[in-house]
């Protein structure tokens, strides 16, 4: 044995150290973080902008103010010489003796007195003149000045302008426009206006008028207990009170630091926002994009960029025809073409040559509206379901370094030996495949190629996002028998171009939305590609907001060609053109087994998926506004009939004797109203409405067609 000293040897396993947590440390000083944070250091004195516009208006003040200053003099002339004429005219005696009928008994005392007041007038003017003349005489032409100045800043300050002041007001008080700019008091009068605030209320200027962009900018705080809320939604009172188009105005509430809900923060353009022309993609001047990063999608009134993520959500646009829907669609797939790590799924359903540059870069490919198209489709679907189930199954084997949660990342939708690349579905006008009667049996189970794509879409919708699948659906009809409501609650975004009326504008962007003030059926038809977007994540311009009006990028067909060529250029140098793109269309893998089972487990045993489509109407109405409100659990047990005419903007006895049609009746219920007071109010129990729907349906389902295809 030798001597030399053994070292132990030691037996483990070699760990990253995880970060050092790091934690909010204030850059600035304490007294300039409160400086800056203090409500009572004006604004002005914080940023430079509101300091440059506070100086801006102080010279325009400086010059106004003898236009002001004479302005005050003449009216401060008139308002005393109609006192003056009320007073030698005995107004008020005269008047309460007309009032008492007395006028002639009274006329003798009334000539004395106005007799009298002459004298007193001419007494004062004679003695007043003397006054001034032995003056001048006395201390010389200096006292004729002091005179005059003091004369006048006394007219000025009668004929001052003051609240309430009769006759100090114009009766047309000439344009409005702008004027607020200058005199907040025509900001106030016009929210007073609009009864978005009350008669003894008023404004709180927290950021002055500032010049941004084309137009102006100004905050302001409600008085206590006025929400901004109701401004928003009220924005079309308050632009007429202003007297501009309301696309020009844009109301927003001011959140997180330095927000609360009664402040508004008011932004007027100086004409029509969309007027201008369209502006050009910006993703034709860069060669390469990030699926991940949010998609250059247009611009607001304000010309703030608002970009569109992706990744992690879907989309969903809907419109009447020749609005810019292909357009907007074509847009959020523009990004996606620019990153060669992901793999596109494109349906034109369309028909037409809008989406045909795509077939260059697209694992696969489809284009037209007959039925093959459709059961087409459904292979897809089938194919992307067993693709999102083996991807979760692959997540749960992978290390917590790799896949830390049950969710795709950047590094692992590049990796790859992972398989898992961003994948994009594109339907173009999905109401094609939604709305096809195709009967067809899966798995022993009747129903038509259109429920099967919805149910198929639904899940999709639900479950692909995390798993790095992107849904992006484009719809002509956007009505509540196209879309079933569990397919719309699941598709994150939402883009409502132009629709025909409110209840198609809520169909998009989600239920109430009108009444919060955001309805795209009020959008010009000549503000082709503008639109409502309602964004699942956080959008550049007016981050918080809950939804913003939008004008998309234009992107003609050249431009777009330009970019599916660029994509197909970068997906053949990294080596991932695959499927369509390549000439060689991949046999489909499908197992509509396992689909079946999924969407089963997805969608019907959380109980009854509470769909319009194919009821009669007023029910489907009602199915639409109710949504899972009709759920049996979690849902309300009774909907008065006041508050389903209100929604549904019907007249409330014709509702009721349609629905009594369906053989669902109104009843008479004891319902605790806002004040705590239990009023008996009439309404239907959601019990009534469900069992209608079941009976509707399965009336439906008995009179179904038997030439059925087999897809299992
Ligand atoms: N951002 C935009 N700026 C200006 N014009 C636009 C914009 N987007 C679309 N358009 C115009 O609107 C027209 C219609 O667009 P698009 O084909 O996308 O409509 P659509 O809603 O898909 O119509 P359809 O329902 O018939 O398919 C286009 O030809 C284009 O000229």
């Amino acid at each position: 044995m030798s001597d030399l000293p053994v070292r132990s040897v030691l037996d483990a396993e070699l760990v990253e150290e995880p970060p050092a947590p790091v934690y909010y440390r204030p850059k600035l000083g304490r007294l300039a973080s409160w400086w800056l944070r203090s409500p009572r250091v004006p604004v002005w004195l914080k940023e430079r902008a509101q300091a440059a516009q506070a100086a801006k208006d102080a010279v325009a003040y400086v010059v106004r103010s003898p236009f002001r200053f004479l302005g005050a003099v003449v009216r401060g002339l008139i308002a005393g010489a109609r006192w003056w004429r009320r007073w030698v005219t005995v107004r008020d005696f005269r008047e309460a003796a007309e009032q008492s009928e007395k006028l002639a008994d009274k006329f003798a005392e009334i000539r004395a007195l106005t007799l009298f007041r002459w004298k007193v007038t001419g007494l004062v003017l004679v003695v007043s003149a003397l006054v001034v003349l032995v003056a001048r005489v006395v201390y010389g032409p200096g006292v004729l000045w002091i005179v005059a100045t003091v004369s006048a800043v006394a007219l000025a300050v009668l004929g001052r302008r003051k609240e309430g002041s009769p006759g100090r007001k114009a009766v047309l008080a000439g344009p409005r426009t702008l004027t607020w700019t200058m005199d907040p008091q025509v900001l106030v009068d016009a929210f007073r206006d609009a009864k978005l605030i009350g008669k003894d209320e008023t404004l709180r200027l927290v950021e002055r008028a500032t010049r941004m962009g084309e137009g102006w900018a100004i905050t302001v705080d409600l008085p206590a207990t006025r929400k901004a809320a109701d401004v928003i939604k009220n924005r079309e009172a308050l632009a007429s009170a202003l007297a501009v188009d309301e696309v020009q105005l844009i109301v927003d509430r001011v959140r997180r630091n330095g927000g609360h809900a009664g402040r508004v923060a008011m932004w007027v353009a100086d004409q029509d926002p969309y007027s201008a022309p369209p502006l050009r993609t910006p993703l034709l001047d860069v060669p390469r994009w990030d699926a991940w990063r949010p998609v250059p999608f247009g611009r607001d009134a304000r010309d703030r960029r608002v970009d569109l993520p992706l990744v992690w959500t879907s989309l969903l646009v809907g419109a009447i025809p020749r609005q810019g829907k292909t357009f907007a669609a074509r847009l959020a797939a523009a990004g996606l073409i620019l990153d060669p790590h992901t793999r596109l799924y494109v349906a034109d359903f369309k028909a037409g040559k809008d989406w045909e540059a795509a077939g260059q870069v697209a694992h696969r490919f489809m284009s037209g509206d007959e039925s093959e198209h459709v059961l087409a489709l459904v292979g897809w679907l089938v194919e992307l379901i067993g693709e999102v189930q083996g991807r979760y199954r692959r997540m749960r084997e992978l290390d917590d370094v790799t896949c830390p949660e049950s969710k795709i990342t950047p590094a692992m939708s590049r990796d790859a030996r992972l398989n898992m690349p961003v994948t994009a579905l594109f339907i173009d006008e999905v109401q094609v495949p939604l709305e096809d009667r195709t009967p067809v049996k899966v798995e022993g189970k009747k129903l038509t190629a259109g429920e099967y794509v919805g149910e198929l879409l639904t899940w999709l919708a639900k479950k692909g996002p995390a798993a790095g699948f992107v849904l992006v659906l484009a719809t002509q009809r956007p009505d509540s028998k196209t879309i079933p409501s569990g397919l719309r609650a699941v598709l994150g975004s939402r883009f409502a171009l132009r629709v025909m009326d409110w209840r198609d504008s809520n169909i998009v962007l989600g239920e109430q939305m009108n009444t919060r003030g955001y309805d795209s059926s009020r959008l010009l038809a000549s503000h082709k590609g503008v639109g409502i977007l309602r964004p699942d994540g956080e959008v550049q311009a007016g981050a918080d907001v809950l939804a913003l009006t939008v004008r998309t990028y234009y992107m003609p067909n050249e431009d777009w060609r330009v970019l599916c060529e660029r994509g197909r250029a970068l997906r053949e140098a990294e080596g991932t053109l695959t499927g369509h793109a390549t000439g060689r269309d991949v046999a489909l893998v499908l197992d509509h087994t396992a689909a079946v089972k999924a969407i089963g487990a997805g969608t019907t045993s959380d109980g009854p998926v509470w769909r319009p489509d194919g009821l009669p109407e007023p029910l489907a109405a009602v199915v639409t506004y109710l949504g899972d409100e009709l759920d049996e659990e979690d849902g309300r047990d009774f909907i008065p009939t006041a508050e389903l005419a209100e929604a549904l903007d019907v007249e409330p006895t014709a509702f009721a004797r349609q629905m009594a049609g369906l053989d669902c009746r109104p009843t008479r219920n004891r319902v605790p109203g806002e004040d705590g007071e239990v009023r008996r109010i009439r309404g239907y129990f959601t019990a009534d409405i469900r069992a209608a729907v079941k009976r509707t349906r399965r009336a439906e389902i008995g009179s179904a067609g038997s030439s059925d295809r087999d897809l299992s």
